[in-house]
């Protein structure tokens, strides 16, 4: 897929401007960047599903054909079927009213289906959550149900608004995991908003950093993360820590405390300027 030139705007305000990237099958792109700067927009574009307040512009080729973006009606065949989505929110988008089977029937899965996609998602005990409610489920519960839903077409591009935001690590690496899988089996293409340059480094092939609502850089992983070439890249790198800051940040959790002795991580050995930045994310979490 290719998108040239993608503008959007809220009341005459340009909330993204002239955004250019390409996405190769089965390739996944990570998009970064400052809270406010764009990327949930720019998706949104891609699909048609902006908020009616939104004007948007330019172009997305998709498997051969063009596509006006300032038309979401000419969006419609793309969405759910060729391209899905997984929101910010699970909540929004799965129906209060409805049992976790009957979300799944309606998008065609029968419970034999339904129960090995919740197994794939990591749920020990998938019929169980089949006769559950949302609002009987966690937040981190209702968005693997969506990962999930949102595998039910097979679509060709998955775009995933901070999908694992609300999973702890493990359930997190499992996801990913899928996610990756079935990118390399079906060529399924990702494109992965997130604020974790840990999972960034980790899990995507290349990298698009937004800021004020503009490309700032857009590369491979490894390059970009270790010779960024924007300011503000630099700067949000620069602001992963390594050994030298590992003291303050126990520091400031000691004073939060007042009590008890230091966590038993990271280990003093588990930080230094050479340590991964995936672990590096991982631990800096766990600090704070
Ligand atoms: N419905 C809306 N009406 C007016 N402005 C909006 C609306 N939705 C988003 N915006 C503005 O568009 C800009 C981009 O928002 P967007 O949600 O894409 O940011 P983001 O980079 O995804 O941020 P975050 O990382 O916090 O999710 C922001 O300045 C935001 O205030």
């Amino acid at each position: 897929m290719e998108v040239a030139q993608l503008s959007v705007s809220f009341a005459g305000n340009n909330v993204v401007e002239q955004m250019e990237f390409g996405l190769g099958r089965g390739e996944i792109l990570g998009i970064v960047g400052e809270s406010g700067s764009g990327k949930t927009v720019s998706c949104r574009a891609l699909t048609g599903l902006l908020p009616s307040s939104a004007t948007a512009s330019g172009r997305l080729s998709f498997d051969g054909k063009t596509y006006d973006l300032s038309d979401p009606k000419a969006l419609e065949d793309l969405r759910g079927g060729r391209i899905s989505m997984i929101f910010q929110d699970p909540m929004s988008a799965l129906d209060p009213l409805m049992r976790i089977r009957r979300q799944f029937a309606l998008r065609g899965l029968d419970e034999a289906g339904a129960i090995t996609a919740l197994a794939e998602v990591g749920f020990a005990d998938p019929s169980s959550i089949l006769t559950r409610y949302p609002h009987q489920l966690s937040g981190g519960q209702c968005q693997r149900i969506m990962i999930a839903c949102a595998m039910i077409s097979q679509p060709r591009l998955l775009i995933a608004d901070e999908p694992t935001t609300a999973l702890d690590v493990t359930i997190q690496a499992g996801i990913l995991a899928l996610l990756r899988e079935r990118a390399r089996q079906t060529g399924m293409s990702i494109l992965f908003i997130t604020h974790d340059l840990g999972v960034v480094s980790e899990f995507c092939d290349r990298v698009l950093v937004m800021q004020r609502g503009k490309v700032e850089e857009i590369g491979r992983t490894a390059d970009v993360l270790s010779a960024p070439r924007a300011a503000y890249t630099q700067s949000m790198i620069a602001a992963i820590p390594t050994e030298a800051n590992r003291g303050s940040a126990c520091r400031r959790l000691r004073t939060s405390r007042q009590d008890g002795p230091l966590p038993h991580y990271p280990p003093r050995r588990a930080l230094s300027a050479s340590t991964p930045l995936f672990c590096r994310c991982a631990i800096y979490r766990s600090i704070i």
